[in-house]
């Protein structure tokens, strides 16, 4: 469980309030209207962002106090964040450790995560000469080699054209389904909340609504979601 107690983020004149949970081993879709919070919640869940109140729980572990580095979770951002002097490989790998130097056990699980997205063959690439979907799959790579129990995504596919950002949910959501992945990823798509999303919660007027079933939620949307979705 991801527990949210009393929480409020400040940044400049904009205030966010979240007093919820978010239940592991399934994907939640975040979503809101553009400037209602969404990365900045997702910031101060990975430790970027101090909140000014309020405590930040995952498995029953109080992380508020974290580094980033130290807390059971990795993020993945839009710009995917690839170095472009590094190969394939070596980008992933710096998931595991930042001078490279993996063990032999570590350049195993290496090839095994690079193959689970999709890129073997590609390893000695660097990012530049990969497909823009295949630099998401590397970046995911990376996040997954971390091994962290929960995963944030910031809109991290919406660069991809429809058919690639529907190939990578796929990916997200068996690799989640098969690691026992926590996810919470930030969408625009209400179509990409409801393909992967087991819950889905909403940002609006700068409190974070409790996430619901994404099933039941579309099918019998909340005002709040009305809103957003322009009905
Ligand atoms: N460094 C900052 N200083 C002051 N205000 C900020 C800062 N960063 C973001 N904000 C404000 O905080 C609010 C929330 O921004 P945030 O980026 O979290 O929204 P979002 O829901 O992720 O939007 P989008 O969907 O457009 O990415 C916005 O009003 C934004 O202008």
């Amino acid at each position: 469980m991801l527990e949210l107690d009393g929480l409020e983020i400040v940044q400049g004149a904009f205030r966010l309030t979240a007093d919820t949970v978010l239940q592991a081993g399934q994907i939640t879709a975040l979503m809101g209207a553009s400037g209602s919070g969404k990365s900045t919640l997702l910031a101060a869940i990975a430790g970027f962002l101090d909140p000014v109140r309020g405590s930040i729980r995952i498995a029953g572990t109080d992380i508020t106090g974290l580094a980033p580095g130290d807390r059971p979770l990795s993020m993945l951002f839009q710009d995917n964040n690839l170095f472009p002097h590094l190969t394939v490989a070596q980008n992933v790998g710096l998931g595991l450790r930042p001078d490279l130097r993996l063990s032999p056990a570590q350049k195993d699980a290496q090839a095994a995560v690079l193959a689970r997205v999709g890129l073997e063959g590609l390893e000695a690439r660097r990012p530049r000469d990969l497909s823009g979907g295949q630099q998401s799959r590397a970046a995911l790579a990376r996040a997954l080699l971390r091994g962290r129990p929960w995963l944030l995504l910031d809109e991290p596919f919406s660069a991809l054209g429809p058919a690639l950002r529907r190939d990578m949910l796929t990916l997200l959501r068996e690799t989640a389904r098969a690691e026992g992945l926590s996810v919470l990823m930030v969408t625009h798509h209400p179509e990409d909340a409801r393909a992967v999303a087991d819950a889905t919660c909403l940002i609006a007027d700068g409190a974070l609504i409790p996430p619901a079933s994404t099933e039941a939620l579309f099918a019998e949307p909340t005002p709040a979601l009305r809103a957003y979705l322009g009905e």
